[in-house]
């Protein structure tokens, strides 16, 4: 029988347009040079995430041979695998992640670079539970790198961006609870507004949360990361065309940011974790933590203060710790960053 033809995926050369045509992007380990070129360019290759103030954070932590240290955040392992260094084979590295797609690519990753069970425990967990990561173990140095890796942001079936068209789903664990989409028809009006601006502080949450329900009447659907841009732009339709653009775009960022907060209930388990993190510290263990919006910012620094006050920390940040101009240039995505620790007293 004749073999039906099949033409080949049409590839756009140097520049594949979606996510699924970026092959050499997915196998970095195939294509090193290339991947290399698109870092050196300060973009993300696609299915990799660049660590973030790497350097700053070895220099709160001071990790050193046999300790035993907690990353919150394992992501593409970035961290992990400079805090092994440290590390030089003696003692034990817990990592967790809610995410079961990428922390299995990760344990792969981490296991063919020689960081097995021997050196490096990784569990599927929630950090709100930080105190069951090791039952009885006290650590040395816990770091966590909060909110989202750029594999996540970047893969359209995730639904983590307006960039592409996807299912408006945002969660970081896409076996468990509801999707933004099916958040979105649960909310009424008023509560859509306040979730917008206490999130995000989003300067138009009435205008988005009246023509989310608007749309709704209509009998329209928003399931999709597109159709919840679309009405985003025309909430804020009455702006003079010349700030219309970059005013949807922020809007954008910030209505998707409020959404992930709200499915993933972000608020929520820092605030465990912050609770939870000096009973699973040793006496002069060192705590880290990375944030990249402005509401865990403050938490992180209302609790580290509080704890400060009460003697529960000997030391913690004073100022919060950002990225060079360097880094920022190199990686963008660094840009917004905050680094803030906590020396257990
Ligand atoms: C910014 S990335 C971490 C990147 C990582 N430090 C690296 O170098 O590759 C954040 C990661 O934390 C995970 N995450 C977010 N909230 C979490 C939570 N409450 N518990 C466990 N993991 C969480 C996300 O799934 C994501 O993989």
């Amino acid at each position: 029988m004749e073999q039906e033809h099949k033409r080949r995926v049409r590839y756009k050369g140097t520049h594949p347009r979606s996510f699924q045509e970026k092959y050499k992007e997915l196998s970095p380990d195939q294509y090193r040079a290339d991947v290399e070129a698109i870092i050196q360019r300060g973009k993300t290759p696609a299915g990799m995430h660049i660590p973030i103030m790497v350097n700053e954070i070895l220099d709160v932590l001071q990790i050193r041979p046999g300790q035993v240290g907690y990353d919150a955040t394992l992501g593409y392992g970035g961290h992990t695998s400079k805090m092994l260094e440290q590390l030089g084979g003696e003692g034990h590295l817990y990592a967790t992640d809610v995410d079961p797609v990428e922390s299995e690519k990760t344990r792969a990753r981490l296991e063919s670079l020689g960081y097995g069970p021997d050196i490096l425990t990784i569990r599927r967990m929630n950090f709100a539970d930080l105190d069951q990561v090791a039952p009885g173990v006290k650590f040395d140095f816990v770091l966590a790198d909060l909110g989202v890796s750029s594999m996540q942001i970047d893969n359209p079936d995730r639904g983590f961006t307006f960039k592409y068209d996807g299912p408006l789903d945002l969660r970081l664990d896409p076996t468990a609870g509801v999707t933004a989409a099916e958040r979105l028809r649960e909310l009424d009006e008023d509560e859509l507004a306040a979730m917008l601006s206490e999130n995000s502080d989003e300067p138009h949450a009435g205008r988005i949360a009246c023509a989310v329900m608007r749309s709704f009447k209509r009998g329209g659907t928003i399931e999709t990361t597109k159709q919840l841009s679309a009405v985003v732009e025309e909430a804020l339709s009455f702006l003079p065309a010349d700030e219309r653009r970059e005013a949807v775009k922020k809007s954008c960022q910030r209505t998707f940011q409020a959404l992930r907060i709200d499915v993933n209930s972000e608020f929520e388990v820092l605030y465990a974790f912050l609770e939870k993190l000096p009973g699973v510290l040793k006496s002069g263990g060192r705590a880290a933590v990375l944030t990249f919006h402005s509401g865990e910012d403050r938490l992180v620094k209302k609790a580290f203060k509080q704890c400060r006050r009460e003697g529960i920390y000997s030391r913690v940040a004073e100022e919060v710790v950002r990225p060079s101009a360097q880094e920022c240039f190199r990686n963008p995505r660094a840009r917004s960053t905050k680094l803030r620790w906590a020396i257990r007293a």
